[in-house]
């Protein structure tokens, strides 16, 4: 349960979520922003109807969506209420900017930039700008580093054969296990279940994870780094119907061909003797098991990755 201490700090985590009030309110006399008195030496900003927002970490976010008509403010009005605003928040002591623009008003980015503003993140139809404002270098987190693919060794214990395809549009043709790229927000066993059964046709269940790879500078992610992670799943349909626009080839192997071919992917030989190793010693000695957990987020989950512990793990650590 969460204590009362948890309960004061998600308040204000909230408040830091609303728009800016006292600070940017005139001493309380108007709610409205970017309506404080400037401060010494600085002009007012006009008004435009932007409202920024402070976050916990003394940065302002503001967003060009709330324009209700972008269509009417000009690029020079734009570029004077951004310049005098970023000397009003300079003086008052906010360490950062955060610019939202929608695609549709990009126009104004180029004026943001001018103003030393550079490119954050950019998503399908919105880009994220940022300036910091305080001494020294940005401590502003950078976006996302890696791509995370995730693939499936489907392994018929009944027959120690395993699932393999070779992709299509590769320069040479070698086996792999079938996986792709993870959704947004999706959980790694589900990516592996999903991608096998878009490639392959063959349904199959989550078991554990097997290996994870992490490659920098990785020409199928534009040059960002790549983790590969590969799940062990067990099938639960047997009949191969592989997708002609992915794959060349798809069949069940024998699990100790695979480990002694040559005509495997470095990484896929390497887990096809890790798995022969768990299916003839057992799947505990190599499997990274998943466990479920409430999250501190009110009704978020998250899965916890880890060998398993014996069932006397308790009394071994004195954890009654
Ligand atoms: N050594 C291995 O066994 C291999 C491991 N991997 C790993 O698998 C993961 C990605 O799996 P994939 O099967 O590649 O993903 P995926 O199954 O999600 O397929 C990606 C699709 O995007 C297409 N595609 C990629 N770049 C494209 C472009 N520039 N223009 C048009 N279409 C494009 C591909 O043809 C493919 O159909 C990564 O983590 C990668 O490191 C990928 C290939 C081999
Ligand atoms: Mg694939």
């Amino acid at each position: 349960m969460l204590g009362a201490g948890w309960w004061a700090r998600g308040r204000g985590f909230w408040r830091l979520l609303q728009p800016l009030e006292p600070r940017f309110g005139a001493g309380g006399r108007s709610r409205l922003p970017l309506r404080q008195h400037a401060a010494q030496g600085s002009c007012r900003p006009a008004e435009i109807g932007l409202q920024p927002r402070r976050d916990k970490y003394g940065g302002l976010s503001v967003s060009l969506s709330q324009l209700r008509s972008p269509e009417s403010l000009g690029e020079a009005t734009f570029q004077r209420w951004l310049q005098d605003s970023v000397r009003q928040w300079k003086a008052e002591g906010h360490i950062a900017v955060w610019l939202h623009v929608p695609i549709l008003q990009s126009r104004f980015i180029a004026v943001a930039a001018e103003q030393g503003f550079t490119f954050h993140h950019a998503e399908s139809h919105s880009a994220t700008l940022t300036l910091w404002l305080a001494e020294g270098c940005s401590r502003l987190p950078i976006y996302a580093t890696h791509q995370l693919g995730v693939a499936g060794a489907v392994l018929d214990v009944h027959t120690g054969k395993v699932l393999v395809v070779q992709d299509r549009n590769k320069t040479t043709n070698a086996w792999k296990f079938p996986g792709g790229l993870s959704e947004p927000g999706e959980d790694i066993g589900n990516t592996a279940t999903r991608e096998v059964f878009e490639e392959t046709g063959i349904k199959s269940e989550f078991k554990a994870l097997l290996s994870i790879r992490q490659q920098h500078r990785h020409p199928g992610a534009f040059g960002k780094s790549d983790l590969y992670i590969i799940c062990r799943l067990e099938p639960s349909s047997f009949s191969i119907s592989f997708c002609q626009q992915e794959c060349l080839r798809c069949e069940w192997m024998d699990l100790t061909e695979l480990a002694k071919t040559k005509e495997a992917t470095p990484i896929t030989s390497n887990i096809a003797r890790l798995l022969l190793y768990g299916y003839r010693e057992g799947f505990d000695k190599i499997d990274i098991t998943m466990r479920e957990f409430p999250a501190v987020y009110t009704g978020l989950f998250y899965k916890l990755y880890h060998r398993q512990l014996p069932e006397d793990w308790r009394n071994t650590t004195n954890l009654q």
